[in-house]
């Protein structure tokens, strides 16, 4: 499913969440919208849903989602909690709940991954656990294989062993099923591997959208005796360094032209891919303050 945002602000009494956003996905992609706590992507993901109404223009497909059941229909966002069942909800009344809602659920899958998470059945939405209840909102967003899926930290209470068996169930049914997939996370690099797109937003305005690999391009690690890394680095963009005995390690942003790696190479330096996580950081606002 194609998304199409224009001009989008997004606004609580005084508070704008999303800042007159433009953007386009072209779909069948697992894109990650990455931001900082508070950078809109909630706001964001929940107009997309067609929860609110929006300012500027949200299109799914070529038509605007707010008050479009049919178009509604083709999404599913998953937040936190699986709020689309009622606590006092049984866990197989809420998987119902998402079969009755939408036309694309794979109720055979979804009892599949109840299985594979160990969910219990029978037990109400408000007494499971919560590595349980993320499980079930992943189960939820997985099982709708709706054309769009938005996953907004809806893994966030899963233990580590669990996550990792969500990021390979994610990306096995994204291949046996292409579909649009938004992941909201904090979690950057467990997911990195897995995102094609990113979309970065700072205080509700698009930072970038780039391809992951082009993005992951931008920066280097750059490796060796550490006043051979400091001459090298001198005048570049440094994002940070770390260093082991005489062996330093720096992240440089920006590309490096023919000269760049001549030299890296007469230095004898290593020249390695930088994490997606540190770009990201050093694309959004410092904790405290403007850069
Ligand atoms: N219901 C609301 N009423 C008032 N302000 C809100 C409301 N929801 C969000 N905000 C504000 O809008 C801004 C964006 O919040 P939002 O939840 O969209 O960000 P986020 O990127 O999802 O954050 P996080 O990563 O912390 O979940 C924040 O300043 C937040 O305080």
């Amino acid at each position: 499913m194609r998304v199409d945002v224009s001009g989008l602000t997004v606004r609580y009494g005084d508070v704008t969440a999303v800042d007159d956003m433009s953007f386009s996905l072209s779909g069948n992609k697992i894109y990650g919208l990455l931001g900082r706590n508070g950078s809109g992507k909630t706001s964001l993901m929940s107009t997309l849903a067609g929860y609110r109404r929006p300012i500027g223009s949200v299109q799914l497909d070529g038509e605007p989602v707010f008050e479009n059941a049919g178009a509604m229909r083709n999404v599913c966002l998953v937040r936190h909690t699986p709020d689309a069942a009622d606590k006092g909800d049984k866990v197989a009344e809420a998987l119902n709940f998402g079969k009755a809602w939408r036309d694309t659920w794979d109720d055979t899958y979804a009892h599949e991954l109840v299985e594979l998470f160990k969910i219990p059945l029978r037990t109400k939405v408000g007494e499971l656990s919560l590595g349980q209840r993320s499980a079930l909102g992943v189960v939820i967003g997985l099982a709708s294989r709706s054309p769009l899926t938005m996953l907004d930290e809806s893994h966030l209470g899963m233990d580590t062993p669990t996550r990792y068996a969500f990021y390979d169930t994610l990306l096995n049914d994204f291949m046996a099923h292409p579909r649009t997939i938004i992941i909201s996370t904090h979690l950057i690099e467990e997911l990195a591997s897995l995102l094609e797109e990113v979309v970065i937003i700072d205080s509700g305005r698009l930072v970038l959208q780039e391809e992951a690999d082009v993005l992951r391009s931008r920066g280097t690690e750059v490796t060796g005796s550490a006043s051979d890394v400091d001459e090298f680095t001198a005048g570049l963009t440094v994002l940070g360094s770390k260093s082991l005995g005489r062996t330093k390690a720096a992240m440089v942003y920006g590309t490096l032209d023919d000269s760049q790696l001549i030299r890296a190479r007469q230095l004898g330096l290593e020249l390695g891919p930088i994490a997606l996580q540190d770009l990201f950081v050093h694309l959004t606002e410092p904790v405290g303050g403007k850069r």
